[in-house]
């Protein structure tokens, strides 16, 4: 059998995702009981762009037409709330899984599409949506069961660590270094989110959402965005040897919830002092293992696909040892 593959969206993610899918096919089959995956079909929103498709895979505007292509699973790589939670919804309760990198979607959304692919019997994958192909979300939901995160802090955002990077290192402009980072198919097309905070608010309200099984009341978070900082503010900070950082913080307490996203000065005994560039790296302080330091790239086209491929792979095995526990 094949595995078909409904694909919204053919930007920087989706299309990263279909030449992903070309290029790790042997290795893809090899993890999958030799089953290929295919792209059956992709949905666009502007038809005129110029640029080429896979062969095979049926482009289209039209969600319903991709819908009709007898698809096992949907890859929502589109911008956005909506159209997407409604694709993704329908999608679930039609009995196809769904990967999602989409942050903005499911950080409001999440929680009703956990529950209603439940309900549905099928698989939702999101790791993509918060650190990209850093595997942030399967650590902390398979690996961490017994442990207790008692705060969890991380630099979310590529996009924003790139543009402190470059101004701290090399001296650029902030509009310079955004530039380079929307060229890099690191930033958003509207880029307005990454640099105001907002981009790395949605993922830490995926992560709160995990981790204690709710999100703090959103009016009540306070998120100050990269976009505050100016030059003297970096030379500033590296004068006392200190570097700015992005920083996104969760912890349980007095009963609650309780984040914060702001831009932060940190000493270079900080874990998150090193991470430089588009990479991303998240702090989680377990009660049983410490404090653990993970890191990697946070944005852009292969790291994402890298997610996703893995979301891709471990819900067909699934349901592989699903099929053959029946037979
Ligand atoms: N870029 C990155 O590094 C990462 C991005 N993400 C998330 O992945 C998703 C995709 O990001 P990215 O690829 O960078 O974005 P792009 O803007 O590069 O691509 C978005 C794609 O979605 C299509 N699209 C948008 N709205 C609709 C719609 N209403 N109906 C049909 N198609 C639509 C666009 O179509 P058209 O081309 O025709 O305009 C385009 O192909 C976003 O949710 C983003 O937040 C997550 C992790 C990393
Ligand atoms: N624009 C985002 C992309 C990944 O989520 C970022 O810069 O982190």
């Amino acid at each position: 059998m094949t595995i078909r593959v409904g694909l919204l969206g053919y930007g920087t993610v989706g299309k990263g995702f279909a030449e992903t899918i070309q290029s790790h096919q042997e290795r893809l089959q090899n993890l999958l009981e030799g089953e290929p995956v295919e792209i059956a079909s992709i949905l666009v929103k502007n038809p005129t762009k110029k640029r080429e498709f896979p062969h095979s895979s049926l482009v289209t505007t039209d969600f319903n037409e991709l819908f009709l292509q007898d698809i096992d699973v949907v890859i929502d790589a589109i911008v956005g709330e909506e159209p997407a939670f409604s694709y993704c919804k329908k999608a679930i309760e039609s009995g196809k899984h769904v990967i999602t990198a989409n942050k903005q979607m499911f950080a409001k959304h999440g929680k009703t599409l956990k529950k209603l692919a439940e309900k549905c019997d099928v698989s939702l994958g999101y790791e993509s949506t918060t650190v990209a192909g850093t595997p942030i979300i399967r650590t902390l939901s398979q690996l961490l069961q017994v442990n207790r995160v008692e705060r969890f802090e991380g630099i979310l955002n590529g996009t924003s660590n790139f543009i402190l990077t470059r101004m701290k290192e090399n001296k650029v402009s902030f509009d310079q270094a955004l530039q380079e980072a929307k060229d890099k198919g690191y930033a958003e097309a509207d880029p307005s989110n990454d640099i105001n905070g907002r981009d790395a608010f949605y993922k830490l309200m995926i992560v709160s959402e995990l981790i204690y099984g709710k999100q703090p009341n959103w009016n009540e978070v306070f998120v100050e965005g990269i976009d505050v900082i100016r030059s003297d503010h970096i030379e500033e900070a590296s004068f006392m040897g200190k570097k700015i950082k992005h920083i996104a913080t969760i912890e349980w307490k007095d009963g609650d919830v309780r984040a914060s996203i702001q831009p932060i000065a940190l000493t270079h005994h900080h874990p998150l002092y090193a991470i430089d560039h588009e990479q991303n790296g998240v702090v989680i302080h377990t009660d049983l293992a410490g404090p653990l330091t993970l890191a990697g790239p946070g944005a852009g086209a292969s790291t994402t696909a890298s997610g996703m491929l893995e979301d891709l792979v471990h819900i067909f095995q699934k349901t592989n040892r699903k099929t053959h526990q029946l037979l």
